[in-house]
């Protein structure tokens, strides 16, 4: 089970694609995610139509939030797992994240923001909605092709109708020896899609199916979207739930956003 660094990830892109199901190219791409998924669970993916400004603009709203005192970041704590904010974490004291729900909805999370800031972050909520808003594009496209490629399209309206997101940013310190140190133990998601997006701060690592790990090295153009435990089984295990994890190096912070989009059932109730 070594580590193999020369394995990389499907790159697919989206950037083309328009809206059109059913076309040649539409087919295409949906062709590369079946594949991805089946073969490793996750790919990265291009997809252009989420402006470089938001792209660029997400870490410094993330920066800022993870700037704030302890006491004030505390004030978001939340009872539900994965929800509000999680900060250094027993086992791994690297890792810092905060939960926003309804991540799409103006109001949720300028009231949220109103908690942090009292004194008011425009530039935070308008910068985690747009850049909310965009992801949920690129999962929409994501889960109409595999609906379809698994034959299951008189499902897709209730598929979709039943899903939930969660956004997650979150912090990794950079251990600041020479060492690698653990960031976010090896885990599947429970939930259906994950879509992440990093700064230049790699360290995200997926192993496959014969238990080698891929480096992970997206770029800014491009985000990481994996399946969970939900559509592994879904899919009756046609479609792979891979493990990950997080591993550190260096002085530098690493940030990610991930959306975790899941069955409504309440899965991080
Ligand atoms: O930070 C990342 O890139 C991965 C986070 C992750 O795997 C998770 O929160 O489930
Ligand atoms: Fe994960």
């Amino acid at each position: 089970m070594g580590s193999e660094t020369s394995l990389k990830l499907p790159i697919i892109d989206f950037s083309n694609l328009g809206q059109n199901p059913g076309a040649a190219e539409w087919d295409l791409v949906k062709l590369q995610v079946r594949k991805a998924l089946e073969e490793y669970g996750c790919f990265e993916a291009l997809f252009d139509k989420i402006p470089a400004e938001i792209r660029k603009a997400i870490f410094g709203a993330v920066e800022d939030f993870f700037d704030l005192p302890l006491e004030t970041k505390r004030l978001n704590a939340s009872k539900k797992p994965f929800h509000g904010y999680l900060g250094q974490y027993p086992k791994v004291p690297l890792f810092e994240s905060l939960g926003i729900d309804d991540a799409t909805i103006a109001e949720e999370v300028e009231s949220m923001t109103r908690i942090l800031w009292p004194q008011g972050n425009q530039n935070f909520s308008n910068t985690i909605v747009s850049f909310s808003e965009q992801v949920l594009e690129l999962d929409h496209i994501v889960r109409r092709m595999i609906v379809e490629s698994l034959g299951l399209e008189k499902y897709l309206d209730e598929h979709m109708n039943s899903t939930y997101h969660l956004l997650r940013v979150m912090k990794y310190k950079g251990p600041e020896t020479t060492e690698t140190k653990l960031g976010l133990r090896s885990h599947t998601d429970k939930n259906i899609v994950t879509i992440l997006y990093q700064n230049q701060v790699d360290g995200l690592e997926l192993q496959t199916k014969d238990g080698s790990w891929i480096d992970l090295k997206p770029t800014p153009d491009s985000f990481v979207v994996m399946i969970g435990d939900s559509l592994y089984a879904w899919a009756n295990g046609r479609l792979h739930s891979p493990h990950h994890r997080v591993m550190m190096r260096g002085n530098a912070a690493r940030y990610s956003v991930g959306l975790f989009f899941g069955p409504q059932s309440r899965l991080y109730d």
